[in-house]
């Protein structure tokens, strides 16, 4: 499942970041890339060192939290540290799968992928993400303050960027339920009780369809 989600971060948030984006220091992105998708990866990222950093990475995941369908579509157990990247002319990220287990002291699982956008997209050329799926690839170049949810088991590339800069934020997500045709039934339920409650409020129905979801939850859900 390939989802958008929108309005992630608050005007104020995405002010913010983008402003502290452009005083900030950009490294080479090819130190946070496995060994093959090094080879294939020409960008730049926010330094960790950068002062900016942590309170960035911590508006983003406090922004992640409070989103009702982020939480309902990737039920996270742990995110992963955000990287803030920026691609000028010239610069791409080659066919790559991301690693399965990322993070040395605190090992996540990535089930999950995902990118904010933090530039206009009629602000540069080029610079799609596109994603392999069973359909046929997909180009993604959303709006700004706009997040692409995917699978990272997914073959995937940044086309190059022909004109102007993209910056976005990335992270991964290891679910509380790993297997994704599992999220994607307990997406639809609590999408489907959702939009009852909101016709008909707390009908019996409701009630049932709430405890199968609270039930499969309870039987998928490793802690
Ligand atoms: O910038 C993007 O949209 C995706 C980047 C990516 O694939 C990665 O960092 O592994
Ligand atoms: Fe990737």
């Amino acid at each position: 499942m390939i989802i958008n989600l929108a309005n992630v971060l608050s005007e104020h948030e995405l002010e913010s970041i983008n402003l502290q984006l452009a005083a900030g220091e950009f490294v080479s992105g090819a130190t946070t890339a496995g060994w093959y998708a090094r080879l294939v990866k020409n960008n730049t990222q926010l330094s960790s060192q950068a002062p900016a950093q942590e309170n960035l990475e911590a508006m983003v995941k406090t922004a992640l939290n409070r989103h009702e369908l982020f939480q309902m579509a990737a039920l996270p157990k742990t995110l992963s540290p955000i990287l803030f990247s920026r691609y000028g002319p010239g610069m791409h990220y080659g066919l790559h799968v991301d690693n399965a287990i990322m993070g040395e002291s605190l090992p996540l699982r990535s089930d999950l992928a995902f990118t904010l956008f933090l530039s206009s997209p009629a602000s540069y050329g080029g610079g799609e993400l596109v994603i392999e799926t069973h359909q046929g690839e997909q180009a993604i170049k959303l709006d700004i303050n706009q997040m692409v949810l995917y699978p990272a088991s997914t073959l995937h590339r940044v086309e190059p960027i022909r004109t102007g800069v993209r910056l976005a934020a990335i992270g991964w997500v290891q679910s509380l339920v790993r297997d994704a045709s599992y999220r994607e039934i307990l997406f639809d339920l609590d999408t489907v009780r959702r939009a009852m409650f909101g016709k008909e409020g707390k009908t019996p129905e409701f009630d049932l369809l709430t405890k199968t979801h609270a039930n499969l939850l309870r039987q998928w859900a490793e802690l």
